[in-house]
């Protein structure tokens, strides 16, 4: 196997905006403090912390052969991570996050779809895939030509080829949910919807109940996360458990699941248990929202671990 873990899904440059301290009135223009250019996405978020934490991770998706695009695969290649799979699509546009920063570090994200609304099954480099211990697919509602059975067979391929499969999700604005993500549970080694996400595809908030629904749809293991308690682990055969969240300074709410999900990943790809993995997976979001930007405040694993042990 040439990686620990290969990344496919939903890509973009986020533009950072913090408005000054009032909010506009309605259809009025906003001011703002600041305009900043990040790369985005949970996918691209996923495999850039990933190779922070020292994880061997490539990627594959598609961006635009835009600056945004070019400006995507240079960071990633400065972050370590392995863009054979990623097509620059000549004449495309590279899709992009307007994230707006409130006083309180939460943020709102509006989606400009671009070419991760034309991924399809076919634009992924299999054996790119193949060549990983783990895939991991983000961002699923985001990717119309690809969210519903084309995830489901790149899964059902992985899996059957001996690659532990995961996956984390995205808000749907669509409001499809369980409907569209029915065929892809039963090829999933690992699920790691937030609880919001989960909530709107079963209707409880309830983490146990969740897993236990999850669980019955086929899905192997649970995590739902992380919410105001921590995140639930359900490991098939197991008891669910929660684990606590580190305290800290939010400055900036992005990508603090797609965090959780590389803290976690890496945690399994190092040999540690679940249990273990999943206290990782919490130390990178607290660690990552201390940060402007969805992937500046992940570090290494070994400084993650540091972490959590000081704070836990
Ligand atoms: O998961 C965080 C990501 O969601 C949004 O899509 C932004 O691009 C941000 O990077």
């Amino acid at each position: 196997m040439k990686f620990d873990v290969c990344c496919v899904g939903h890509m973009c440059t986020d533009i950072l905006v913090k408005p000054v301290d009032t909010l506009p009135e309605k259809g009025k223009l906003q001011l703002v403090d600041s305009i900043h250019q990040y790369t985005g996405g949970c996918t691209m978020n996923t495999a850039i912390g990933l190779a922070k934490l020292g994880v061997k991770t490539s990627l594959a998706g598609k961006v635009g052969g835009d600056g945004f695009g070019a400006f995507m695969k240079e960071t990633l290649r400065i972050s370590g991570v392995n863009t054979d799979g990623l097509l620059l699509e000549k004449g495309a546009m590279t899709s992009a996050s307007v994230v707006t920063i409130g006083a309180d570090g939460e943020r709102t994200i509006l989606h400009c779809l671009g070419t991760n609304q034309s991924l399809c099954f076919d634009d992924i480099d299999i054996k790119q895939v193949l060549d990983a211990r783990y895939l991991f697919i983000g961002g699923v509602f985001l990717m119309p030509a690809f969210d519903g059975e084309a995830a489901a067979r790149l899964l059902k391929i992985a899996q059957e080829s001996g690659v532990v499969t995961a996956m984390d999700t995205a808000w749907d604005a669509r409001g499809r949910w369980l409907s569209l993500i029915r065929p892809m549970l039963a090829h999933l080694d690992w699920f790691m919807p937030s609880v919001e996400e989960a909530e709107q595809m079963i209707g409880t908030r309830e983490p146990g109940r969740l897993a236990e629904a999850f669980r019955a749809l086929g899905v192997k293991n649970v995590v739902i996360k992380p919410g105001s308690r921590g995140c639930y682990v359900q490991p098939q055969g197991e008891e669910g458990r929660y684990f606590g969240i580190f305290p800290a300074k939010a400055v900036d709410t992005a990508g603090a699941g797609d965090a959780w999900c590389a803290g976690f990943l890496a945690g399994l790809v190092n040999g540690l248990s679940v249990d273990a993995a999943a206290v990782v997976g919490n130390a990178a979001g607290a660690m990552c929202v201390t940060q402007v930007g969805t992937t500046t405040g992940i570090r290494s694993f070994a400084e993650t671990q540091e972490y959590a042990r000081q704070d836990g």
